[in-house]
């Protein structure tokens, strides 16, 4: 950032606007009308809509002190992003809707909208809106994501049949741990702020949490493979808690296995530093932003090239509840331990 503060109040609600819009080229053909309206106007030339929302608070799903506002700005964009992908769709438009307090300046606004610019550039979307105000206290960010799928190709959570496999893409866990290095970092920093963070070696596990990416390439391969999965959704909370909703919305058990939960090396070294139990973090951990699906049986040949997709179990009867395998034989029940902005 700029050395300079320009106070918003310099530029009022709409200079700003105008500020932070400016530069931003329009990508799809289907977005007829952009910012600077009342609404912006989509045509998906017989295509269906998918439209999802997301609200990120500070204090509750982020803390300034050790998140970069470019990053936020990215990564407020991803989450929207990957539950379009989620839904098997492609996304094409955001809107962007921020509450600002009076701490920030311009050119603090100008640093999280390189983050937004740099993800819609990177993922083909066009910002088409937003709303802006003034916050009390606290930086309140709300996304709304669009996208289109061809008709009738969109996947929901509660057409998982019995005997499918459950399938995960990319590592679960990271973001978990890199928060938890944060956050550790963080209450040394204010108990002695003389003593410099220590993030060597950690970058994987921060670049989970603070820069995330949706997983476009996993829907891509779908439709060059011709595959449609019977159920699917985005690992947000922790797949404990999205397995189960796919379970229930599915009227239908699993069977999980533990030795096939994905986790990345330098997950596991991080997991065993903070003596914690990595199945543990990539089962509850949240913030993976990775796609949880379930596929028939016979796609599996197709889904043996793609190193990023591993399979974890398959769905059962609902009576057999849902299960987890350990590596020791035992049995566990699945039980919704991911992340709930509500518990205390
Ligand atoms: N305040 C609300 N009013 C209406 N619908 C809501 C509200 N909050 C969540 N939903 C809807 O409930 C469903 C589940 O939400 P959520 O668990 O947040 O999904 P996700 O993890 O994909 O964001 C979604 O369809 C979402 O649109
Ligand atoms: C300060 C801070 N506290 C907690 C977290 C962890 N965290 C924030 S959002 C989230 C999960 C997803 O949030 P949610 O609002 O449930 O998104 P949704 O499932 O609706 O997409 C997690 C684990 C964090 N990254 N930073
Ligand atoms: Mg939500």
């Amino acid at each position: 950032m700029s050395e300079t503060r320009t106070e918003i109040s310099s530029l009022g609600e709409f200079g700003l606007i105008d500020h932070l819009t400016r530069n931003f080229e329009i990508q799809n053909a289907s977005t007829i009308l952009s910012v600077g309206d009342d609404a912006a106007v989509i045509d998906h030339f017989g295509k269906q809509t998918v439209i999802t929302t997301d609200l990120l608070i500070e204090g509750i799903h982020f803390d300034l002190m050790y998140t970069p506002l470019k990053h936020l700005g990215y990564k407020s964009v991803i989450v929207n992003l990957s539950d379009v992908y989620a839904m098997n769709a492609i996304p094409t438009h955001i809107t962007m809707s921020i509450g600002i307090s009076n701490r920030f300046s311009v050119e603090a606004l100008d640093e999280f909208y390189e983050g937004v610019y740099a993800a819609c550039s990177k993922y083909n979307v066009d910002l088409v809106g937003g709303d802006t105000s003034a916050s009390q206290k606290g930086f309140i960010i709300s996304v709304t994501g669009v996208g289109e799928v061809a008709p009738d190709k969109f996947v929901k959570r509660s057409t998982a049949k019995k005997g499918d496999l459950v399938c995960v893409s990319g590592d679960l866990g990271g973001a978990f741990l890199g928060l938890t290095l944060l956050e550790r970092e963080k209450k040394i920093y204010l108990e002695n702020p003389q003593i410099q963070p220590d993030l060597e070696n950690e970058d994987y596990i921060v670049g989970r949490l603070l820069k995330p990416e949706a997983r476009k390439d996993i829907i891509e391969f779908f439709e060059k493979n011709d595959i449609v999965p019977t159920a699917m959704m985005d690992v947000s909370d922790g797949i404990s808690s999205e397995i189960l909703h796919i379970c229930k919305q599915s009227n239908l058990g699993c069977r999980l296995y533990e030795e096939k939960l994905p986790i990345a090396e330098l997950t596991r070294q991080a997991a065993f530093k903070f003596g914690l139990d990595p199945t543990v973090c990539a089962l509850n951990g949240g913030e993976d932003y990775e796609l949880i699906f379930t596929l028939k049986q016979e796609d599996y040949d197709k889904i043996t090239l793609n190193e990023e997709i591993a399979v974890i179990g398959y769905m059962s009867e609902l009576e057999e509840g849902c299960k987890l395998l350990t590596k020791g034989g035992n049995t566990f029940d699945i039980t919704a331990q991911g992340w709930n902005a509500f518990r205390g």
